[in-house]
């Protein structure tokens, strides 16, 4: 056996005592969409794509072979060509399947009133055939449970609300109506646009989610306001710079964004704008409509052969990169943290920042707002740029020192600006940059096409409905992500982890003195196969909520650790064998501690407690040195002994008579006839006069009663 000290971030998750659970799985694949359909009434449905664009970037074409419900139509139709047709025979199926990646069939299940959406994996090559008859080796179908059965939720942030009320969304800037749709079949939805910052104030004491969009500033205010109800904020797009993100963190409130929709749309703006400046498209476009024609005054350039240099060579910095070489371009890109075959696959050179910038006869901005982008763009920079340089943002306004423009452009250095984004939206009406004659703008509009619109408005919807329904949010921007494969898995260990937390700090006289926790997993997955960021934001809850009024989850786990000064450092003990579980124990250990309960200190003078899951069930195996075996259910009564014969019976028939059940009991001793621990599991409390007669007997020498 040897020992690896690795320790990591705490990242992460939360159940929440007084809600309902869930853990849902979800695609593996970063592409998959879904889309859930969510009354109290209705069986849960689930659409999952496992595959997404045709490789030619053209899009998938989808049959719907059953009648589908509209929103999941909507849905599809903001993704893919979609054909509905419905009674088709055998053999139509079989010729339009030809023609289509994936096909969604609904398998009804007359007993429960149940149903399972399947959709099969779309092929890039289309060559694969699909039959409603035979289920496919890549479909993904998640039948509905019972509505009878509880479904236990891993809640990762929030959910919804304990009394089975439906949770409320606020939108405060116009969302593509699928999304909204999507939101309804949910939540109550308020859409309440143009709001002012005292009517959103207001407002968000009652959400339990806000959707924005960029022209809404969600400050620390709103986080305050909220009074701890606000879980979700959900940016409809890719920048999150109008967000408070240390804010919502300390608060506890998820943020997610739809990152990928808007691409396309951003880049054609960009190239859009770049056409234009070079032709004079919006100058000579207001001069014609003036009565004027001045040919020779609007004389351009052309792109062809050009160099243009790509700053921030993400999403849209690609997309942009690849239309311009198809306009015959030469592209350089600069961006620090870009891999460099990915440009060298589209035939792009990553350049230093001032290379790109000596070199360039364009200039396309494409990086986020940050404290190290902001006015990137500036005097010094500017004088570094090749005379004459024309230049394109449709990034953030915040990128460019706004003033230095002007002046780079009347000194010449630079000779045209095309303008999607201003440091002040919307900027000034006589702002000199915007007046500027060599200054082309636009209205922030790189996201606004009608696809971009429905795509961001379902791929958001999409990230809300999940993150208050429990489960990871793929687009979380100020969570860790965890792979809903990893989540699947260490379910049981999330549990045992959260439960081990909170039965050590009872143990612990005073239990809010506690800083110094050590955890040790035992595992025979090497290092990085186990992901323990979840592990650890469970303890830090376990170990925090019993002591505190304040609820952790997955966003605030690190910040709430640090703010109390608690230290949680992580071991990992590497086992010999197959590493089919994750996990074999997990060990947590509190250290400069008293303990009520003496028994429960290791050797060395720390409250332990050691666990591990059986047959998926979350066992206590040790407390202080030693051996028990208790599951971790209800409640538990630790008591340590003289080691002789009755001692079981004798507690046993105390909680008894007062109809307290036992759900289990185990002793763990030294040696026989010398001390023993006997762990009792409880089903319900038992009262204060029957935790005295358990202590009153005599060879019982300290107990100690604990709520999980
Ligand atoms: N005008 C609009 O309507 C519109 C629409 C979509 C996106 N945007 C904005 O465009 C920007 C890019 O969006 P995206 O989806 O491509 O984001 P992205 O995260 O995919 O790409 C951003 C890239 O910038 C790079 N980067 C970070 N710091 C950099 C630096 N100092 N220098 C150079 N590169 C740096 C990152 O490594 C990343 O590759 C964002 O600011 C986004 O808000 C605007
Ligand atoms: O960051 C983005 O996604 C774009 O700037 C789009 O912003 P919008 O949603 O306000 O159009």
């Amino acid at each position: 056996m040897c020992t690896a000290a690795a320790s990591s971030a705490i990242s992460v998750a939360a159940t929440n005592p007084l809600k309902t659970f869930s853990l849902s799985s979800r695609s593996p694949l970063p592409s998959a969409i879904s889309l859930p359909s969510r009354s109290l009434n209705t069986p849960r449905r689930r659409l999952v794509l496992v595959s997404c664009t045709a490789g030619d970037g053209s899009k998938p074409t989808i049959l719907v072979a059953e009648k589908l419900g509209e929103a999941g139509v909507k849905l599809l139709e903001g993704f893919a060509n979609v054909d509905c047709s419905y009674n088709m025979t055998p053999e139509e199926l079989n010729t339009k399947i030809s023609l289509c990646d994936a096909l969604i069939r609904l398998a009804m299940s007359a007993a429960a009133a149940s149903s399972a959406i399947s959709v099969a994996a779309t092929n890039p090559l289309k060559t694969f055939s699909l039959s409603s008859r035979s289920p496919l080796p890549s479909a993904i179908s998640l039948p509905s449970r019972s509505l009878n059965t509880p479904r236990r939720r891993l809640v990762l942030v929030s959910c919804t609300a304990g009394d089975g009320s439906k949770p409320t969304i606020l939108v405060a800037e116009k969302l593509g109506e699928a999304g909204v749709k999507l939101l309804e079949g949910f939540a109550n939805v308020d859409c309440s646009y143009n709001m002012t910052p005292e009517e959103l104030n207001t407002k968000i004491s009652l959400c339990d989610a806000l959707i924005v969009r960029s022209g809404t500033k969600v400050g620390r205010e709103v986080f305050e306001s909220s009074r701890g109800r606000l879980k979700v904020v959900g940016r409809a797009g890719v920048g999150i710079d109008n967000v408070d993100l240390s804010a919502a963190t300390e608060f506890g409130c998820l943020v997610v964004n739809a990152p990928t929709a808007n691409t396309i749309a951003a880049a054609e703006h960009g190239i859009a704008l770049l056409a234009s400046m070079a032709r004079n498209v919006a100058q000579s476009d207001a001069s014609v409509k003036a009565g004027e024609w001045k040919r020779n005054k609007y004389v351009g350039v052309s792109l062809v052969g050009k160099t243009l240099a790509v700053m921030g060579f993400g999403k849209v910095g690609t997309e942009v990169a690849r239309r311009a070489k198809g306009l015959g371009m030469r592209v350089i890109a600069h961006d620090p943290y870009a891999p460099a075959d990915r440009a060298h696959a589209i035939g792009v050179e990553l350049v230093s920042f001032d290379e790109a910038l000596a070199t360039a006869d364009f200039i396309s901005l494409h990086m986020p707002l940050t404290p190290a982008t902001n006015k990137i763009l500036n005097d010094e920079t500017f004088a570094k740029m090749k005379k004459g340089v024309r230049i394109v943002n449709v990034a953030r306004g915040g990128v460019i020192d706004e003033d230095a423009l002007v002046r780079a452009l009347d000194a010449g250095i630079v000779s045209q600006a095309a303008l999607d984004v201003f440091t002040k939206e919307p900027p000034a009406k006589d702002s000199p940059l915007v007046q500027h004659e060599n200054v082309t703008v636009t209205p922030h509009l790189g996201a606004s096409t009608m696809e971009a619109q429905e795509g961001v408005a379902i791929e958001i919807a999409e990230a809300v409905v999940g993150a208050l329904n429990g489960e990871l949010a793929a687009t979380a921007v100020n969570a860790p992500m965890v792979s809903a494969e990893v989540l699947t898995e260490l379910k049981p260990y999330v549990i045992l982890a959260e439960k081990l937390g909170r039965l050590a700090v009872q143990l612990v006289a005073g239990g809010s003195g506690v800083k110094n926790v050590k955890v040790s997993y035992t595992s025979a997955r090497a290092t990085d196969d186990l992901d323990t960021r979840l592990l650890r934001a469970m303890i830090t809850k376990g170990i925090i909520e019993p002591i505190s009024d304040v609820y952790v989850n997955l966003v605030n786990a690190d910040f709430t650790a640090k703010q109390r000064g608690l230290r949680l450092s992580e071991e990992r003990v590497l086992l010999d064998g197959s590493p089919e579980n994750p996990l074999e124990t997990i060990t947590v250990q509190l250290g400069n501690v008293e303990s009520k309960f003496a028994s429960s200190l290791s050797e060395s003078g720390e409250v332990k407690v050691e666990g591990r899951v059986k047959d998926g069930i979350p066992h206590l195996t040790k407390v202080g040195s030693f051996e028990v075996d208790v599951t971790l259910e209800g409640s538990i009564i630790l008591c340590r002994q003289v080691d002789q014969p009755g001692m079981i019976g004798t507690v046993g028939s105390i909680l008894g008579e007062s109809n307290v059940n036992v759900n289990f009991m185990s002793v763990g001793r030294i040696a026989p006839r010398k001390q023993a621990i006997m762990a009792i599991g409880v089903d319900d409390q038992p009262s204060k006069e029957t935790l005295k007669k358990i202590g009153e007997i005599p060879a019982i020498e300290e107990f100690v009663f604990l709520k999980l």
